[in-house]
């Protein structure tokens, strides 16, 4: 028996297309109650994955499962998982709720689900219309309506909102977390975190077919740490001031300045001045959760060909985890082994020790 939990649960999850890695030892869980995006870059294997947890590609190693066990496995599949993929066709002759009819037919549903799911899908008034000439939102909610049909626990979405104007995303948002709040179980795939940004809670990004980060959207935006850029007459002398005044998270900005993360405008202001430090200028640089988003995912834009990851997978994003930003990299093992980084690293060598 399945466990009836709700739960998606991904497990060391490898797909080999051949040569190409599409998916490289993905873990992550989905829980009921919430909307979760599935985030990253095209190629990234999102497709991939939920192709897998819906049973349709087979995975090289590793399993991904719903209740508790593989799609194949499941009693009734279109009552536990309801899902929409890209290029979904439909029989363009056939009207929308004939469409439904059949679907609702081939997996034991009685005919007045049909309407019902229109209904929840806002299509009523073009039940009788034929398919084959619906818009493309139109048809993204005619694929929702037959993904409802079995009044799924849980909804997986590849790319749903594709096409849809931005009222069609509006309804989309609100239909989505409102299926969520009954307890339910909803995984929406997006290359663009913008577009679902404010319809999911929890969030997995992958790249190259590996993890970045899984956990809240909340622990991510808290992550999003704000840094004051300096530029200080002598950078050496500023960074001695700081590092003796207890301010560690310094980094050489490619521009010269000095990036001080975990301090105020003001802290830096005093301690330089006392220092005898002269400042010539202060910026507040609040990264956001779009560049952020790029940054967790741009090793995708690396030289390796699609599919190659040239990375191991990532230093394991543990539950709720993720390594740091690269902004942020470099400071945090500057922290673990102070000073050398400003002594090794080119054009700012000497700040750290000698200043
Ligand atoms: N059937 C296949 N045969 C060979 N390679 C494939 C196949 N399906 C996917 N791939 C490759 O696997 C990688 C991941 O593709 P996938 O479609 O899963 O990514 P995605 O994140 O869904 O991208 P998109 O947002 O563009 O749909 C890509 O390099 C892709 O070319």
């Amino acid at each position: 028996m399945h466990d009836g939990s709700g739960r998606i649960a991904v497990q060391d999850l490898t797909k080999d297309f051949g040569p190409v890695r599409a998916v490289q030892n993905l873990s992550f869980t989905v829980e009921p109650g919430s909307v979760t995006g599935f985030l990253g870059p095209n190629g990234a294997g999102k497709t991939t994955t939920l192709r897998m947890l819906l049973g349709l590609v087979t995975p090289t190693s590793g399993s991904a499962t719903i209740n508790g066990r593989p799609h194949d496995q499941l009693v009734h599949p279109a009552r536990v998982v309801g899902s929409v993929l890209e290029n979904e066709g439909f029989h363009p002759k056939r009207t929308a709720r004939n469409h439904l009819l059949v679907y609702a037919a081939a997996i034991g549903m009685p005919d007045q689900r049909a309407d019902e799911v229109l209904g929840l899908v806002g299509l009523s008034t073009a039940a009788d219309r034929k398919a084959g000439g619906f818009s493309l939102g139109m048809r993204q909610r005619l694929a929702l309506a037959t993904a409802l049909l079995g009044n799924p626990q849980v909804l997986v979405l590849d790319e749903p909102a594709n096409g849809l104007d931005p009222e069609g995303i509006l309804w989309l948002r609100n239909f989505l977390r409102s299926y969520a709040r009954e307890g339910r179980t909803v995984l929406v795939s997006s290359h663009l975190l913008n577009e679902v940004e404010q319809t999911i809670d929890n969030v997995v990004i992958i790249s190259q077919g590996v993890t970045r980060y899984y956990g809240s959207l909340e622990q991510l935006r808290k992550s999003q740490r704000s840094r004051v850029l300096v530029q200080p007459a002598d950078a050496p002398a500023l960074v001695k001031a700081l590092q003796e005044g207890g301010l560690t998270e310094l980094a050489p900005n490619p521009d010269g300045r000095v990036a001080v993360s975990g301090a105020t405008v003001q802290q830096i202001g005093d301690l330089a001045a006392k220092a005898g430090v002269a400042i010539y200028g202060m910026q507040e640089d609040h990264a956001d959760l779009e560049k952020l988003f790029f940054q967790l995912t741009q090793p995708q834009f690396a030289a390796a060909p699609p599919g190659y990851p040239q990375q191991g997978p990532p230093q394991g994003p543990p539950p709720g985890g993720f390594p740091p930003p690269p902004q942020y990299q470099q400071q945090y093992q500057q922290q673990q082994t102070p000073p050398p980084g400003f002594q090794q690293q080119g054009p700012h060598q000497g700040w750290g020790g000698q200043g």
